[in-house]
């Protein structure tokens, strides 16, 4: 990771988490999203119907002020599940409870309220932001949809989100264009700020960017959730980038959160061998800590025929023997180290049944990578 990006990241993680005690803002249990695959009329008279299977049965909490990441390589359904959590995709099966109400099937004016109070911002501000608008009608009309403001009182709400994002308002009757990468992510957050949100879904909000420029939105969107009270689900695929954000981590593989935990024990003590190849490919991390470089060979298997057993053991440097093949390990509670007060979850993997010295002998990450 660029230490001009951890220089300029300032530290204000520390949400209540819903593991802790709170009752969470969001909640989601066995939540799936499936899509059809395109078949062909011939496949489809004769074969069965084929599915990605994108979201694959997530269960995850988030409290109020909290910040989860979620992390995985390309294709592991990060962004569909950003979107099913906030209802732009319907769910295949499971339950999404926010704010103590079940959302999963939500339509007509509770979906409208829900549309309101829970935000998307994504990656590429660009083909998310109408190009014949200027950026004060964009900021403005979710204000006017939602009936919060008309008229003057809009003009001047504009004018204060523009100043709270760190936008001139006298740059209002530009069109997105006009604007640099930084200045358009920064109306996407305006905009999403407008309706006064709970929840900011943010997907890949900084990875189009310049690092200097990442750490700026980060830092805004620090100061937004303090300011604001808001919680986030923060998608994104640079672990660097989700540890000086995030108070917990939700590592995703094949559709599947294969380990959940607080930041500082993901990164200290990994306990799923997935995580502990996501993290040992980041250079600064395997300097920092000596740990050895445990390449992922090849890409993930296709989520339209997902392996059986553990969805990783195609590429598991921790491989052990058909075990590992047969049967789905669930997630299951994992001691918590003394730090952390929030519970701390990881895929009930066969490695974990060896024995100490066992683990650390065959071990392809040596001993200084827990698990
Ligand atoms: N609308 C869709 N129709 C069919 N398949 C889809 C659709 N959206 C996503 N997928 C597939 O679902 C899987 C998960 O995709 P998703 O975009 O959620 O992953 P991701 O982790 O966000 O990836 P990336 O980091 O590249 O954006 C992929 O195999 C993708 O091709």
């Amino acid at each position: 990771m660029s230490s001009q990006f951890e220089s300029s990241v300032t530290d204000t993680t520390g949400g209540q988490s819903a593991e802790s005690g709170g009752e969470p803002l969001l909640s989601a249990k066995g939540l799936k999203k499936h899509f059809p695959v395109e078949q062909s009329f011939l496949d489809r008279l004769f074969g069965d119907d084929e599915w990605v299977h994108a979201v694959d049965g997530v269960d995850l909490t988030l409290a109020e002020r909290e910040t989860l990441g979620v992390v995985g390589e390309s294709g592991c359904g990060k962004s569909t599940l950003g979107r099913t959590l906030s209802r732009l995709y319907e769910p295949t099966a499971g339950t999404i409870h926010f704010d103590g109400e079940e959302i999963s099937d939500a339509e007509g004016d509770r979906l409208k309220a829900l549309r309101k109070d829970v935000q998307v911002i994504f990656q590429d501000p660009l083909s998310s932001l109408n190009p014949r608008k200027t950026v004060g009608e964009i900021v403005g009309k979710p204000l006017a949809v939602h009936d919060i403001a008309t008229g003057e009182a809009k003009d001047e709400r504009v004018a204060e989100l523009f100043e709270e994002v760190g936008l001139s308002p006298d740059l209002r009757d530009r069109y997105p264009h006009e604007f640099s990468g930084g200045q358009r992510q920064r109306v996407g957050i305006a905009r999403a700020l407008a309706v006064e949100p709970k929840l900011i879904i943010a997907d890949e909000p900084v990875s189009a960017l310049d690092v200097s420029v990442q750490a700026q939105i980060i830092n805004l969107m620090k100061r937004l959730q303090q300011e604001y009270g808001l919680s986030y689900v923060f998608i994104a695929h640079d672990l660097s980038v989700v540890r000086h954000v995030s108070d917990r981590i939700a590592v995703m593989y094949l559709g599947k959160i294969v380990e959940e935990g607080p930041t500082h024990d993901i990164f200290e003590a990994p306990a799923h061998p997935y995580t502990k190849s996501l993290l040992a490919a980041i250079p600064s991390i395997t300097g920092e800590m000596g740990r050895r470089t445990v390449h992922l060979d090849g890409n993930p298997p296709s989520p339209i025929d997902p392996p059986s057993g553990c969805p990783f053991h195609t590429r598991c440097p921790e491989y052990i023997d058909e075990e590992c093949e047969a049967d789905e390990p669930a997630l299951q509670p994992v001691e918590q180290s003394a730090e952390s007060d929030p519970e701390r979850h990881r895929s009930a993997c066969h490695w974990n049944d060896r024995d100490e010295a066992d683990r650390a002998a065959q071990s392809p990450y040596g001993n200084d990578v827990g698990g």
